[in-house]
């Protein structure tokens, strides 16, 4: 058995990046930036007003001051004159500020009488100008590789640049193994179960902007699990599930080793999630998940997404980890790695984290109701209630 860093490095050596496309702004969102965005103008292009009010020299700007006003410039619509001596422009948010004025008054301090303005006893000091370039400045740089937020397409937008080169959204087709599932939706026989992990794990693919696909129920025999590994065809990376341990029934090492398959290692020591393998099966990426719900589920944050990640061209690593105070003393861990399903509360200097009583690797409920996964290395000594402990978060925490 190899340790999880170890199995991640060799996944991440498989998972090269997928390759580019040009898409339209309006379609990029959640897309990973593969070629960086250059600014193609100044944002303001121009000094502008940030407030609806009146445009004058900073000098005139004086309590009970009389000024005239010269005209009138609304956003989109630039005067052309000189701002002078004891003259006012009206003057909207977002207009460029005139020649000659160098500060805005808003229109809550000044009393107009027909072309006239009488300024009032209370005037800001602030100058209400939002300088040329204040937000950036032509040839600005959005580095990739970056996933686009949504502020990202906005700013993108801003720039003028109207398509970007993102990286293609790997294909990933996930395949469901077992005489004893049945889809949700079907009836199952008494001895039979509903096939769940490959619903969460689609879901995980799709969250990370990957696509998936989910391939039938392949039954625990070699023809049919042959078939449906051939309907994996044209995808990036091939998920199996289940059928990976040392059983009778469990067929997919054999199976995918007798269509070609170059594996680069069976067997981790974490917890759950031992029976994982990984290679390279034609032009493909397998990734051999173990069946069990839960060693599923964590073995797609702990693989799969980084993976993903690659492929698009992110940075590759591990998930990243965080500090928690322990909620509860844990004996002495064993010789794997261990991912415990957990209760992440906000705590006093670090959030603290408790692992929920039933580890069991078949618990889909538990899962659903942690928020952490509390990592312990291998022999890691027994820990008590208030040690630093790491964990990897398994919802966005502060959203
Ligand atoms: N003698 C040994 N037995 C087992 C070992 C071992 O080392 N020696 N490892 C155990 C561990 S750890 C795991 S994890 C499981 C993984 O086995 P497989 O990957 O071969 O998975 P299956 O046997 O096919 O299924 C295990 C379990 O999960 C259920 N399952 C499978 N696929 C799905 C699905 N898509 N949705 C929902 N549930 C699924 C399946 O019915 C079984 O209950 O092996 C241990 N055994
Ligand atoms: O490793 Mo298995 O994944 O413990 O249940």
């Amino acid at each position: 058995m190899i340790s999880v860093e170890e199995a991640l490095a060799a996944c991440l050596v498989l998972a090269r990046p997928v390759g580019t496309e040009r898409l339209r702004l309006a379609e990029a969102g959640g897309r990973v930036l593969a070629e960086s965005v250059i600014a193609r103008r100044d944002q303001p292009p121009f000094a502008a007003s940030a407030m609806d009010g009146y445009a004058l020299r900073a000098a005139d700007r004086v309590a009970g001051a009389v000024l005239r006003v010269v005209g009138e410039a609304p956003a989109g619509r630039a005067w052309d004159g000189v701002v002078g001596a004891r003259e006012a422009l009206r003057i909207f948010t977002g207009a460029p500020v005139p020649r000659g004025a160098d500060c805005v008054v808003i229109q809550e301090d000044v009393t107009r009488d027909g072309d006239r303005i009488v300024l009032g006893d209370r005037l800001e000091a602030a100058s209400n100008i939002r300088p040329e370039g204040a937000d950036f400045r032509a040839g600005a740089r959005i580095e990739a590789p970056r996933r686009l937020s949504p502020a990202d397409l906005a700013l993108c937008a801003s720039m003028n640049v109207p398509e970007l080169v993102v990286s293609r959204r790997p294909e990933v087709a996930l395949i469901a193994t077992g005489d004893e599932l049945v889809s949700p939706g079907e009836v199952p026989r008494d001895d039979q179960i509903v096939a769940s992990n490959s619903y969460g794990l689609k879901a995980m693919v799709e969250a990370e902007g990957a696509r998936a696909r989910l391939l039938p129920i392949a039954r625990d025999d070699r023809e049919s699990l042959a078939q449906v590994l051939r309907l994996a065809a044209g995808a990036d990376l091939v998920v199996t599930i289940g059928g990976a341990s040392v059983g009778d029934h469990d067929l997919v090492g054999e199976v995918a080793a007798a269509m070609g398959l170059e594996r680069a290692f069976y067997k981790v020591a974490m917890r759950p999630g031992k029976p994982l393998m990984a290679g390279r099966l034609g032009g493909a990426v397998l990734l051999g998940l173990p069946g069990n719900p839960v060693s599923a589920m964590v073995c797609g944050h702990i693989f799969l997404v980084p993976m993903l990640r690659a492929m698009m061209g992110l940075p590759a690593g591990a998930r990243r980890r965080f500090p928690a105070r322990l909620g509860c003393d844990l004996p002495a861990n064993g010789p794997r790695e261990h991912y415990l399903r957990s209760d992440l509360m906000p705590g006093n200097d670090f959030p603290e984290i408790t692992p929920y009583p039933s580890q069991d690797s078949s618990l889909l409920t538990v899962l659903s109701d942690a928020n952490a996964l509390l990592v312990r290395a291998p022999e890691d000594p027994p820990r008590r209630a208030g040690e630093i402990v790491d964990y990897l978060p398994l919802v966005p925490l502060f959203a």
